[in-house]
């Protein structure tokens, strides 16, 4: 059966609708939508099932012993055998059916179909995820869920895990520090990289650990969440001055890590650890997350002092980002470029930031930046992002995996009051006491007036 054929087919309920795509949607509320109206069920995927698999060349010849048995039993003629299907599962953006591959297939059979899948069936999109070998995960998406971000019901939990956005596949993508140490978000302005920054400073606000910002914006982005900041330096000359007491902190839990690794020959072997998370839980320092807004500020010089002080600065960060993770020191950098141009050293830091977060850019340098090292496809995905979905963003990691994300709305009211709310949070550590910025006052709502004023009559 050609592609034609199979799409004729899926069509028929379509056409016996009748009453158009407004009928279907309220006589019919399991269905799912894609953008362009045809709805995916799962009495349809199972009636078509077979013969899609068929036309996009997903089955392969039945075996010796099923062509023997089919013909002992029964008249029919001996079809093609497809991926043995598991239960299809609804989703609230579609549905999601496990298959165990055919003898002879491989994901990406799959996957290099998916396009021809997603027209059989009528949907937004489809995705294949590898479970395990000879195991696929199929997920059929009825509609552009980047377009209104609604985050899962579940969503994965943990320390130093954010899920800061919601992924093509109606999937969360998931901010693990612990995993991805370093991170560098890219994008132009008005892109939305603050409200990516918004989103992990308040699911980092929630969980012990140290919240140490650098804005050299003046603060604008970073002091609303002033109460939950261990740490701020607003300009340079603060960040030159925070960035060294970092690295002594790093030092001091490399010492603790190295004192516990000492103890003696017979310590058995569990309590050797080279970083923090192998110490004990009461010795264990909290963990920080270093937020750099705006990396281009930091690292501006005007005069020769600047560009010593820039030059140590990026010294300081390379040393952060080399040896940070074992200490427990995490680094989120963020730019509207991040390439040569900003001095000395500025590549080489690049290349220790692992997670790729690449908003709308303004050229494809830019996207680069970001996404070069990870896949060409990846850069066009950026390039692509019009101005008109700001948050949308492709993310990447060293793997060269990478996938188009968008962040929900939150906004700065609700994230400041978060971290407010959590301010009892912020842990002890004396050395970033100096830095530890003032919170600034808030107005106390007046109350409504219980007596309206009357206008005075003459
Ligand atoms: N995911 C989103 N959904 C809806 N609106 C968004 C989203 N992300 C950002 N916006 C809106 O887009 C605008 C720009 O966002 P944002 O301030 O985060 O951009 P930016 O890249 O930080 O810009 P700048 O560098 O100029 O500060 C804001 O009005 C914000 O509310």
């Amino acid at each position: 059966m050609t592609d034609l054929a199979a799409l004729l087919e899926v069509g028929g309920p379509v056409a016996a609708l009748g009453g158009g795509a407004a009928y279907a949607r309220a006589r019919h509320p399991g269905v799912y939508w894609s953008t362009v109206g045809l709805p995916v069920s799962t009495a349809r995927l199972l009636g078509s099932y077979s013969s899609v698999m068929e036309a996009c060349g997903l089955t392969v010849a039945p075996s010796r012993l099923r062509v023997l048995a089919v013909k002992a039993t029964t008249r029919r003629e001996v079809r093609p055998v497809p991926p043995r299907r598991g239960i299809i599962r609804p989703t609230t953006t579609g549905l999601r059916l496990r298959l165990r591959l055919a003898p002879g297939q491989e994901p990406a059979d799959v996957a290099a179909s998916a396009e021809r899948l997603r027209h059989a069936w009528g949907v937004h999109a489809v995705y294949v995820t590898p479970v395990k070998p000879g195991v696929i995960d199929l997920r059929l998406v009825g509609f552009d869920v980047l377009r209104k971000v609604r985050m899962p019901r579940k969503l994965p939990a943990g320390l130093l895990k954010v899920p800061v956005a919601l992924r093509e596949d109606a999937t969360a993508f998931v901010r693990d520090y612990r995993t991805v140490p370093h991170g560098l978000t890219l994008g132009a302005t008005l892109s939305g990289k603050s409200m990516y920054l918004r989103h992990l400073i308040t699911g980092l606000a929630r969980q012990p650990v140290a919240l140490v910002g650098i804005d050299c914006k003046r603060g604008v982005e970073l002091a609303p969440f002033a109460a939950r900041l261990s740490a701020l330096a607003t300009d340079p000359e603060q960040a030159a001055a925070l960035l060294p007491v970092l690295i002594e902190e790093m030092e001091d839990r490399y010492d603790l890590i190295k004192a516990r690794q000492g103890i003696a020959p017979d310590t058995p072997d569990e309590e050797i650890t080279s970083d923090i998370w192998g110490l004990p839980e009461h010795e264990r320092p909290v963990p920080v997350v270093l937020f750099v807004d705006e990396v281009a500020e930091l690292f501006l010089v005007a005069t020769k002092k600047d560009e010593q002080r820039r030059d140590e600065m990026v010294t300081q960060l390379i040393r952060l980002a080399q040896l940070g993770r074992a200490a427990g020191i995490y680094l989120e950098i963020c730019g509207q470029r991040f390439g040569a141009e900003l001095g000395k050293g500025a590549t080489m830091l690049r290349a220790q930031l692992t997670g790729r977060v690449c908003h709308r850019v303004n050229d494809e340098a830019s996207a680069k930046m970001a996404l070069g090292d990870i896949a060409p496809e990846a850069v066009a995905a950026a390039c692509a992002i019009a101005p008109e979905q700001p948050g949308l963003a492709v993310i990447g990691d060293a793997s060269g995996g990478w996938s188009r994300v968008r962040t929900p709305y939150l906004s700065l009211a609700e994230a400041a009051e978060t971290c407010s709310a959590s301010a009892h949070l912020v842990p002890h550590l004396p050395a970033l006491q100096p830095f530890r910025p003032a919170v600034p006052v808030r107005p106390i709502k007046s109350p409504t007036p219980v007596v309206r004023p009357q206008p005075t009559t003459g």
